[in-house]
This record gives C-alpha cells, structure tokens and sequence, in this order.
C-alpha cells in the first residue's frame, strides 16, 4: 500500500533537554488541504521544517511524497512548493527577475506572468523587490512557492501582512490550486482563513496533537452545540441547546411574537479552538500543581 503524500508517525524533536514536539502522527492525504494551527511556540514551523527537509527530527517516521526529508535529492524537492514562514525576498531585482530566475529551477513550471497576475502583482511586475511593502513581498513569496507547480505546498502563515483585499485574492488562488490536485499543508493564526481553506486540521499545544480531524468535526459535537441569545425585559439571556428552533419557537409562542434581539449562533472555529487552547493549559496548569 502507497502512503498518503504526508505521512508522520511519533514524531519528536528536542532541542537540549526541551521537546519542541512531542511524539505527534498524521496524514495528509493527496489532493487534501491539512491545517496546522495552534499557539506561538507550539511546534508548527518545527514540524513544517521537518517536513521539508530543512531541519532534522530526533526520532519518528517522517515520509513526504514517499521520500524521508533527511535524503530528499533535487528532484525530490522540485515537487514542493515552499513558503517560509519568514520572508526572504528583499533584493535588488525586479519580481518578473526574481520569478523567472527560479521558474528555471523547475521541470514544468508556471507561466510567470499568469502567477504574478495571481497573486496581484501585475502593476509591480517591473519594481524593484527591496521597494516593494511587506505585503506584497509576502506575496512574492506565495508566488515563488506555487512557480514550480508543486504537488505538496507548504505554507507556513501565508497572509501575514495581507490586506483583507489581498487575502481573499489569495483564498482564491488556494482554492485554484486545490482543484488541480495540489495538496497543501497550511499554518495559520487566522482560523477563518484555515475554516475557509482547510479540509481537515490538527491542534498542536506544546508539541502534542490535541485534536486532529475534519474542520467541521474539531472540537466534538459538544464543542458545536448552538447559542441562543435573547432579551427579555430588559434582561439578556443565552442558552445553548441542540435545537435552537424549538427554543426560538417557544419565545416566540410566550411572547405572541417577535422576540427582542434573537440570535442564534454556532461557535466558529476560533471560539472552539480557544476552547481547546484554554481546556488545555487549565489541564497544564493543574498537572504542574501536583
Ligand atoms: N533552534 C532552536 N533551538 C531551541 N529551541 C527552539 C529552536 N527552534 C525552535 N525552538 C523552540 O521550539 C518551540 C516550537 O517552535 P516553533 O517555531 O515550531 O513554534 P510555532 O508553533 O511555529 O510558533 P509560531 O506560531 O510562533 O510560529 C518554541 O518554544 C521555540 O522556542
């Protein structure tokens, strides 16, 4: 049996006496789009540098696009598409330069202009990259990473520095690429971005998976239930029940009509995902206690 394009079996990486992640397994199957989220410090960007082959693990079975990342050759790494979490494009030359000098890295890559023009940098096509803002070198970046039509695509906090214009013009492009097939491990701190991009996620809190699955199903169905908010004389009330419209329907029966301020909300993937954050360091905090 093939493996998924990721694979990760306990995996740990230590620096010194400190376990930046500890003992975590997944898959990322092809054509899937994966989200790594979690806080500063939770071992995203380490597990991502494993994965692409720039940082070495202590222990664990690691496989991308079949190879392990500690012996992946040139042809292996003209499969991935790259986008470091920091920027390093701030040269001299222009971004047709840039974009063309790395196309020629690559077997079959992208028509340059067709990837400036995607990720909206048609108008600073011909600028300089060192005067360029940090968004749109940020775009740069994003642009370099998908040149070589990758089949794996590593982007670690793409849109940091985005305007929102930028980042739903990078959405799109995302979902482009999805549809060709690519499959794409994504960091992020901004969870509507990996609600809207992402297929499936894993919750990293100081280096140990905490919750891995479909977006929709992070959390459990507990995590899920809906919150009714609405006032009464005055009074705001909230309830979460599993059936909201039976609960909107008895307001409205006792109050022979329209209910003041009625909302009835599920919780986003950032409410359940500060949840979690905060189950977990009450479970932290209190084993440290002992
Ligand atoms: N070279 C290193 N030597 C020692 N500790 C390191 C090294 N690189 C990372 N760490 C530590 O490992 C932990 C995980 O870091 P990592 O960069 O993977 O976190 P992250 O989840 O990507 O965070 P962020 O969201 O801030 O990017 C942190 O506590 C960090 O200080």
């Amino acid at each position: 049996m093939s493996l998924a394009p990721v694979h990760v079996r306990d995996l740990l990486k230590s620096y010194g006496a400190f376990t930046a992640v500890d003992g975590i397994s997944f898959d990322i199957h092809e054509g899937e789009t994966f989200a790594l989220l979690g806080p500063n410090g939770a071992g995203k960007s380490t597990t991502i540098e494993i994965l692409e082959g720039y940082r070495d693990r202590t222990s664990g079975d690691v496989s991308v696009l079949g190879v392990d990342p500690q012996h992946g050759g040139l042809d292996w790494k003209a499969q991935l598409g790259i986008v470091l979490q920091s920027s390093g494009e701030s040269g001299n030359v222009t971004v047709l330069e840039q974009l063309t000098h790395f196309a020629n890295y690559y077997p079959n890559p992208r028509k340059v202009s067709e990837v400036i023009e995607a990720v909206g940098l048609t108008e600073k096509a011909k600028t300089r990259i060192s005067k360029l803002s940090g968004g749109q070198r940020r775009r740069v970046d994003v642009a370099l990473g998908i040149i070589g039509r990758p089949k794996l695509l590593f982007l670690d906090e793409p849109t940091t520095g985005f305007d929102p214009e930028a980042r739903r013009q990078f959405w799109a492009l995302i979902n482009q690429l999805k549809a060709e097939g690519t499959t794409i491990l994504l960091t992020t701190h901004y969870l509507d971005e990996a609600a809207t991009l992402a297929d499936r996620a894993g919750i990293i809190l100081g280096g140990k998976l905490v919750d891995i699955g479909p977006i929709n199903e992070i959390g459990g169905a507990d995590a899920r239930v809906p919150l009714v908010r609405w006032r009464q004389d005055g009074v705001e009330h909230s309830q979460r029940t599993a059936e909201p419209a039976a609960l909107a329907a008895r307001l409205y029966a006792e109050a022979s009509g329209e209910v003041d301020s009625l909302e009835i909300s599920r919780p986003s993937l950032e409410d359940i995902y500060l949840h979690l954050v905060g189950k977990h360091s009450l479970i932290n905090a209190e084993e440290g206690a002992v």
